[in-house]
């Protein structure tokens, strides 16, 4: 699903009025009307107060048309005006007139005021602030915003919740409504995603708002978010006359002393995602624990007992996952940058290898193009330096990605993908996967699928999709805090399966 920017919700609005020959007002009529069936398909006529706090902008004039239509049809409504700006806009005056014609008058709150008396059983509607909001609110503003925190009840934000700009973090982490349900104009917007914004909303659905549908498709974004319906087409089918030469032969380098399963967790997360040969290297002390865990996979081990020293082997990989469990040791620096010199295979970075990146930077420059590199939030400020907030984290991630020529998965709650100035946010996953070795079985699953010729780009957005539904699935019978990453593998084929389930529909989903 795109992501639009806030330039090109403003355009979309303006070229559905020009094309259309309608109002501006008529078009907020609509996404009013849109949102009050939400609201009557859900409430039915129940008469729990309902108290819309509404803007003067156009966040607020879509406040008001709900609080109309709710009146008309007999709701129990409290209307209120958060009267922060003299600058009302042209739409929330007109709908402010029209409200008044059922005899309903707005409380205009301004600061010093007694705020109204809620009800935690209440319903609070939040139409303050939507994608406008430009800089930071009064004091008064925060305290009311707080005190509707406070109350508990149940709120509803219209597009987004009061105090999230769109392209940066709130100054005051308190001056956010935090909302239960964010009815989002059209399609959801990028702080519904990242860890510092995300945080103030439970779910979100988008609505149809009316906006052209020309524009929309024909608007390149450059923020995606990837669902069943994104991924799909990216996946290959196994061809019947296919053998194991045919999936690739991948290789896992990594492990040392005390940290082989993580090579083993790679290596059985690269089969089961389907390649054709698995080759593990590794050091000496690590053979009896990879045969014995995993017969399936090969192993080359290196000269030395407790970690690598030099990765010298005789096969032929497709690709190479490298880093997990390897350690730091100043052996394995010199063997990596060794190695850099003459491999021209697509990596997969992970972990130490990271970190060992991290603190020689000059050896990015040897890294193929088209490699993945999957830092955790810890590797990646190791790798690009600290960031003001989780927007300006992105730019500087992108100018990495693009300085190296290298696809970089942030990984997280909604893992981010990023490559040639695109972001691809992964919306499956849970945080039973906070748990030690998640980490290192996505890195076997992207090794494996670009040993399988999956374009490593497509490899990342499906990779990490698929390790996102694996968790997803291994949650039934567990719940999150009994998830361990060798349930995330033994998912992966449930979660190919539920790849050719009823696709979910693209619009009008709820967030985890
Ligand atoms: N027909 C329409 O115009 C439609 C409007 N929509 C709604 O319109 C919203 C955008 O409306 P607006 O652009 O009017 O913006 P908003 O209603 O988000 O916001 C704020 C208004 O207050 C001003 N402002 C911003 N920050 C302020 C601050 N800290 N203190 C005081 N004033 C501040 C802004 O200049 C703007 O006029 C969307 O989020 C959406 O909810 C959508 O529903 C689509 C249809
Ligand atoms: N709260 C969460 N929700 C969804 N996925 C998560 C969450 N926390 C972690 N994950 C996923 O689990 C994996 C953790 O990776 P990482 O931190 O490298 O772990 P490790 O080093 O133990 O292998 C990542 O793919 C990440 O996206
Ligand atoms: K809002």
């Amino acid at each position: 699903m795109k992501i639009y920017s806030a330039a090109q919700i403003y355009e979309a609005i303006n070229t559905t009025i020009e094309k259309n020959q309608i109002t501006s007002n008529d078009l907020m009529e609509f996404a009013g009307t849109q949102v009050f069936n939400w609201f009557h398909t859900r409430m039915q006529g129940a008469q729990v107060p309902i108290h819309i706090y509404c803007g003067i902008g156009n966040n607020g004039g879509l406040g008001l048309v709900l609080g109309r239509q709710l009146l008309h049809h007999g709701y129990n409504v409290h209307v209120y005006v958060v009267n922060f700006s003299d600058k009302r806009t042209k739409d929330f005056l007109i709908n402010y007139d029209r409200i008044k014609e059922f005899k309903i008058w707005p409380r205009l709150l301004s600061s010093g005021e007694e705020f109204p008396k809620m009800a935690k059983e209440d319903i609070i509607v939040d139409a303050i602030f939507g994608i406008g909001l430009n800089r930071e609110t009064s004091d008064w503003v925060k305290d009311l915003i707080k005190y509707i925190n406070a109350s508990e009840a149940y709120t509803v934000s219209l597009d987004v919740p009061s105090g999230l700009y769109p392209n940066h973090a709130p100054e005051d982490k308190e001056a956010v409504i935090e909302s239960n349900y964010t009815l989002t104009g059209q399609a959801p917007k990028l702080s519904f995603f990242l860890p510092e914004t995300g945080v103030y909303m439970q779910q979100w659905e988008a609505i149809d708002v009316g906006l052209d549908q020309e524009y929309l498709q024909k608007t390149d974004t450059e923020v995606q978010l990837i669902d069943k319906f994104e991924v799909l087409p990216l996946y290959i089918p196994r061809e019947k006359y296919a053998h194991k030469g045919t999936y690739g032969h991948s290789l896992i380098v990594g492990g040392s002393y005390g940290k082989m399963g993580a090579v083993t967790l790679a290596s059985s997360a690269c089969l089961r995602v389907g390649t054709g040969l698995i080759t593990a290297y590794i050091p000496e002390c690590g053979y009896a624990i990879l045969q014995t865990s995993l017969p399936e996979a090969m192993v080359i081990c290196d000269e030395r007992e407790k970690h690598i020293a030099k990765i010298q082997y005789d096969i032929e990989p497709k690709a190479i996952g490298m880093g997990v469990g390897m350690g730091t040791d100043a052996a394995t620096v010199k063997a990596l940058k060794a190695f850099l010199k003459t491999n021209k295979n697509r990596l997969i970075v992970d972990a130490d290898a990271l970190n060992i990146f991290a603190t020689n930077k000059t050896m990015l420059k040897s890294v193929p193009k088209g490699s993945i590199l999957t830092p955790h939030p810890k590797e990646l400020e190791r790798l690009i330096g600290e960031w003001t907030d989780d927007f300006d984290k992105l730019e500087k991630a992108k100018a990495f990605a693009k300085k190296y020529d290298v696809i970089l998965i942030i990984k997280g709650a909604h893992t981010i993908t990023i490559y040639d100035n695109h972001l691809y946010i992964n919306n499956t996953g849970n945080p039973g996967m906070a748990t030690a070795g998640s980490g290192d079985v996505l890195t076997g699953m992207l090794t494996g699928l670009v040993s399988q010729e999956y374009d490593p780009i497509k490899a990342a957005i499906f990779g990490v999709y698929l390790h996102g539904k694996a968790g997803d699935l291994a949650l039934s019978g567990l719940g999150y805090q009994a998830l361990t990453a060798s349930d995330i593998v033994a998912h992966i084929g449930a979660a190919y399966l539920d790849l050719f389930k009823e696709p979910e529909k693209p619009s009008a989903e709820a967030k985890k």
